[in-house]
């Protein structure tokens, strides 16, 4: 169990409301110009990982008290928790502990009383020789011919997952042929499209799906299935395409997959923190099962370094904590995360499923609704794209929207002068929105072009930047499995540190579960064209007006 709170009601949230009131008024910089320390006082390292929250609306005090917040909040007390196997997903009863997923060195964690570990290595090892098998084309398909194509099919944290670090690790699975393909919405179009692109006698689906009774999931499995065999398969030959990635044996045992090719994990593993597991077998096959090996020993770096370094020290704990300071005191509504390298564009999109889905809650761990804010809307797009598009609110909007820039010194593809052009707009714009522009600069300016006293006048006031937007900086040396791993449990962690301090379950998602329960009502009403009119009237009247034009 994890201790709990009144978050309102720590010490140093009081404190922090009325240092607010005075640090509202400051500009970031001033704040520089105040401390030539800045940048080395609010840097932290963690191997190729450099993090500045330099440039946010913090001092020396602020971060002291932010500390203290977490540290009265009982954070120390709760990362222990988390690492020993407690039962700190209190509301479905379970451990939480992809951190054994990535245990490189093997120190038992006890779930009731027993070392998972050795079921984790024993996965592990199936995946790593189900892996080299077809990735050497020793496993063949029906005809005898190898497998080409890998489709996984899943959706939420069975597909954000592999989706974003199969794109973001690309450049390592350039040794071999294999390509993998995602399908996971329940829309027909999703399977159809995937499957125009491949051959029966050469895929290897993988179901991926923790309880195996997702709709959307089965509903696309059995489509492959039917597909499969409608297209030259056999029954016999379901063994050598199908392989389920589940914690549910007999569902799977149902469905007609050969347990020998079911990879297992644990209730104790939540799906979006599940890449780590049998959930990450698309993984293991695109880029070979040693960068596997790489990206689980990244996330454990950075797990010591959460669990062992001093709060003040920590890196997933300075970003947790400035980001409370704009949810809490500034009144921030969302976070943005910009990396700079294209190959990490599905980042935002999977960390909108490990936030809000953690932290999207509004009641506390005593079961008291909230009075303060809790998990930050989360978006973003890569860098330079996201600056051609809505950048512009950014900068001069009437938002606060506190940013993470990310990007890698070294390109994965160094081609004349990209690099450098992309990372000098990356270095421009957390400069741009830290400083701004002020009226007089801007009059400045249009002076030097040439423009009239009234039409300075007329155009400055557009043409200023307000400044003082906060930003976050992470740059690390290049995009290896490793630092990949790192990057991602950097991120877990942070989202942990938060919900620990709002005093909310962050690994519960009790809000998925009345849109299905809904639409498995609703599904047999849509089965025939009888009038509904067992809803709402705006419920029955789209759902007559559906029956109308699909009939017309
Ligand atoms: O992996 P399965 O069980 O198919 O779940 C897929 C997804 O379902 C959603 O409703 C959520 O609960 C997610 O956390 C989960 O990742």
């Amino acid at each position: 169990m994890l201790p709990t709170h009144r978050f309102t009601e720590l010490p140093a949230y009081a404190q922090l409301r009325d240092h607010y009131d005075v640090l509202n008024s400051r500009h970031l910089r001033d704040l520089f110009a105040e401390d030539a320390d800045r940048f080395k006082k609010f840097t932290r390292q963690f191997e190729d990982i450099l993090l500045d929250f330099s440039k946010n609306r913090i001092t020396d005090e602020t971060l002291t008290l932010l500390l203290q917040l977490a540290e009265q909040a009982g954070l120390s007390e709760a990362i222990g928790k988390m690492f020993s196997g407690d039962v700190i997903n209190q509301t479905e009863g379970r451990a939480v502990l992809h951190v054994a997923l990535r245990n490189r060195s093997n120190t038992p964690i006890l779930v009731d009383g027993t070392d998972v570990m050795p079921d984790v290595n024993d996965v592990l090892n199936r995946m790593k020789s189900f892996t080299e098998r077809i990735r050497s084309g020793e496993w063949t398909g029906y005809t005898g011919a190898a497998i080409t194509d890998i489709v996984n099919i899943g959706i939420g944290g069975s597909d954000l997952g592999p989706v974003m670090v199969t794109e973001a690790l690309k450049p390592y699975a350039d040794d071999q042929k294999l390509r993998v393909h995602f399908v996971s919405n329940v829309d027909g179009v999703h399977i159809y499209e995937t499957l125009q692109t491949v051959r029966p006698e050469t895929t290897l689906f993988l179901i991926a799906s923790k309880t195996f009774t997702t709709q959307e999931t089965m509903t696309n499995a059995q489509t492959a299935r039917q597909w499969f065999l409608d297209n030259g398969g056999s029954e016999e030959d379901i063994a050598k395409h199908f392989a389920a990635l589940s914690t549910n044996k007999s569902a799977v045992e149902k469905f007609g997959i050969d347990p020998a090719n079911m990879f297992g994990f644990w209730d104790w593993v939540g799906g979006r923190y599940s890449l780590w597991s049998a959930i990450g077998l698309s993984i293991a096959l695109y880029i070979g099962f040693d960068n596997f090996e790489e990206l689980l020993a990244g996330g454990h770096a950075m797990d010591e370094h959460f669990r062992t370094a001093p709060l003040d020290e920590n890196l997933p704990v300075a970003l947790a904590l400035v980001g409370i300071w704009y949810n809490n005191f500034f009144g921030a509504q969302t976070e943005a995360i910009l990396p700079y390298d294209q190959y990490m564009h599905r980042f935002a999109a999977y960390f909108q499923q490990g936030d809000m889905e953690s932290n999207g809650k509004s009641v506390d761990r005593n079961g008291q609704p909230v009075d303060y804010q809790t998990g930050p809307i989360i978006w973003g797009e890569p860098g330079t794209n996201g600056q051609h598009a809505f950048y512009q609110l950014i900068h001069q909007g009437t938002k606060l929207i506190p940013c993470d820039f990310l990007a890698p010194a070294i390109s994965q593809r160094p081609i004349g002068e990209h690099h450098n052009i992309l990372m000098a707009n990356y270095f421009a714009q957390t400069e741009a929105l830290m400083n701004g522009k002020t009226e007089e600069e801007a009059g400045d300016e249009l002076r030097k072009a040439d423009k009239s006293e009234e039409e300075i006048q007329a155009l400055a006031p557009f043409k200023a930047f307000s400044g003082n937007r906060p930003t976050n900086s992470i740059l690390f040396r290049k995009l290896t499995p490793r630092t990949l791993g790192s990057l991602i449990a950097l991120y877990e962690h942070k989202i942990f540190t938060q919900g620990v301090i709002w005093n909310i379950f962050s690994f519960d998602q009790w809000g998925v579960e009345l849109g299905k329960q809904l639409a498995s009502r609703i599904l047999p009403e849509l089965q025939d064209d009888t009038t509904v009119n067992t809803h709402d009237s705006s419920t029955n009247g789209l759902m007559n007006a559906f029956k109308a034009m699909r009939s017309e």
